[in-house]
């Protein structure tokens, strides 16, 4: 048999990339990024400029198959691979990206008439607009005694479905009433591949309160929180639920022509972008924590048991590799965080002296921040610039950074949250550390590892553990490709298990980062500190965040 490929395309938040992998031994033979057109669609709807309000985030679903036309041609050009020997394709996406479509899967905002209305649009994982719908779902589902609310960790995000799909029935039931599916942005590209509708066990499982042995929540539930919700699981979340490491279906002849591979390749069902990244780095049994690292990091971790942990966005049995009950949890802003003080905080002589230097503003804040040791700065900071995804889940908490001075240099800064989102991490460990879901070893995927190697050396420091780097760009990708061949099986040349496949291919760097002692001690000091502010605005001490919150609200309309 000649040489197999597989495909994995990883649907990032601003882009999406192709990567054709070998799999023989893992090795991507080609990548390819396209940037979304659209991007993150945050102020204003595109052509007609209906503007959003607060805390919006949409996506355009044409943006993912441009990804499909551009990115999927170029990987097999550049690679010389002939299409009959890609036997797979796999998709990763951020989740919960959700959309509502009509009857023939058509996206509403595709269609003249709703393509004017914000709610007919994809909202991206980061919307977080539906704050006041997941509040009222967890105190009811807590008044009911829900029994699916510890496996959520206490509360449901109002990032994920219920929430999303709630907001839209209380702003738009005209959006609602045409919608026929609500479903994820990562089954909805599925569809679109392999002309067939299926839902995946991980999203189901993690963003849509969806549970492998009682299914979703019950109707009586759903009445409760709207009696226009009580048939929801029959109506628009239906839908067959299908495990990891199944076909979803093959390329169909549209597709072929659209992307140059063959009609008949295998597809997977739809997975997540941090879910999928976990094989891809060799991680398939417990005790070994895997963070995707980038615009936000998403902790993955395998157990055997199901256990309640505060915070944790899930567990979700077979959630991210069969057999294990899969625990995630996660930062809403990492990276983004980051990004936010270079476009909107720095001064100009920075970014002056960093073009002069012909280094990016990133690169030149990272050395001067790495000649301070750490508590030098005299700064903390809180990493909520984007809410608290875990423990707390709370969108509405904002960013804090205690200790400025008139001496206080921008890389101090830089470095205070770099820093505070260690420390956000650090907080998650311990507290799956602590209630019996042990972290034995830490894992770091995705694109902070590549970039900033101040930032992994601060992330052993503080939680005191060695770091293990995935030894690829694309990891995410990687494991894509690598339930494509497990949907193709060894028949085709592929794989019969994610576990075989993560055997053969998976792969991490030989260099890792150390825990260097003296620099423990000191965070460990600095670390009761983020904790002490964590508490005190985090708790309900001091709710002055959520009542800034809600004045700029009342300001603003
Ligand atoms: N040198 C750097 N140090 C720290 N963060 C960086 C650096 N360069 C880029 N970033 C951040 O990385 C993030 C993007 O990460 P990446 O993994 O590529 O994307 P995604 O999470 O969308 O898949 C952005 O938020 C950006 O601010
Ligand atoms: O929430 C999840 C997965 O559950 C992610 O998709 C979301 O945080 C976005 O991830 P990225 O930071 O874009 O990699």
């Amino acid at each position: 048999m000649s040489k197999k490929y597989a495909i994995g395309v990883d649907y990032g938040t601003q882009s999406g990339r192709a990567v054709l992998v070998d799999l023989s031994n893992g090795h991507e033979v080609a990548d390819h990024v396209t940037p979304y057109p659209h991007g993150v669609i945050d102020e204003k709807l595109p052509v007609s400029g209906i503007p959003l309000g607060h805390d919006w985030a949409l996506q355009h679903p044409d943006d993912y198959l441009e990804v499909l036309r551009r990115s999927v041609p170029a990987v097999l050009q550049q690679s010389g691979v002939a299409a009959e020997d890609v036997i797979g394709l796999g998709i990763d996406f951020t989740a919960c990206t959700m959309l509502p479509v009509d009857a023939d899967g058509t996206p509403l905002c595709f269609k003249p008439e709703w393509k004017d209305n914000p709610h007919g649009w994809v909202k991206l994982w980061k919307h977080h607009a539906a704050q006041d719908e997941a509040d009222r779902l967890n105190a009811i589902a807590a008044e009911r005694g829900e029994k699916f609310l510890p496996r959520y960790g206490g509360k449901i995000s109002s990032e994920w479905m219920i929430a999303k799909v709630w907001q839209i029935l209380n702003e738009a039931p005209e959006v609602y009433d045409a919608t026929d599916r609500f479903t994820e942005a990562t089954d909805w590209v599925i569809s679109q591949l392999t002309g067939e509708f299926v839902r995946n066990s991980c999203t189901a499982g993690y963003k849509s309160i969806w549970h492998k042995q009682e299914g979703y929540p019950s109707k009586e539930f759903f009445k409760a929180l709207d009696p226009r919700l009580e048939n929801l699981t029959e109506t628009k979340l239906r839908g067959d639920i299908k495990p990891l490491g199944t076909k979803a279906g093959e390329i169909t002849p549209e597709m072929a022509a659209l992307t140059g591979l063959k009609a008949g390749t295998a597809v997977a069902v739809g997975n997540v972008d941090a879910h999928a990244a976990v094989p891809a780095v060799g991680v398939v049994d417990e005790g070994k924590l895997v963070m995707a690292m980038g615009t936000s990091i998403c902790h993955m971790l395998l157990g055997t048991e199901e256990v309640e942990v505060e915070g944790m966005c899930g567990v979700v049995e077979d959630g991210i590799i069969p057999g294990y009950k899969g625990y995630e949890a996660g930062q809403s802003a990492v990276g983004d965080i980051f990004e936010w003080f270079v476009e909107e905080a720095v001064p100009a002589y920075v970014k002056e002296a960093a073009e002069k230097e012909g280094v990016g503003v990133h690169q030149w804040l990272t050395e001067r921040a790495s000649q301070y040791k750490p508590g030098q700065s005299g700064l903390v900071a809180l990493d909520w610039w984007n809410g608290n995804r875990s423990v707390l889940v709370d969108t509405n908490l904002t960013g804090v950074v205690v200790g400025y001075t008139l001496l206080t240099k921008p890389e101090e800064m830089y470095r205070a949250l770099l820093e505070a989102t260690a420390y956000g991490t650090r907080t998650i460990i311990d507290a799956f550390h602590n209630n019996g879901v042990p972290v034995h070893e830490v894992y770091a995927c995705g694109g902070l590892p590549q970039r900033n190697r101040l930032l992994m050396q601060i992330y052993a420091d503080v939680t005191n553990r060695e770091i293990k780097i995935a030894d690829s760009k694309q990891t995410p990708a990687v494991g894509a490709a690598m339930f494509g061949a497990v949907a193709a099986g060894s028949a085709k040349g592929g794989y019969d298990s994610v576990v075989d496949a993560a055997k053969a291919m998976a792969r991490v760097r030989e260099e890792t980062f150390k825990p260097i002692p003296e620099n423990v001690a000191i965070y460990e000091r600095l670390y009761q500190e983020y904790r002490q502010l964590h508490d005190y605005f985090g708790r309900g001490a001091n709710d002055v965040m959520k009542r800034l919150k809600a004045l700029k609200d009342e300001v603003s309309h």
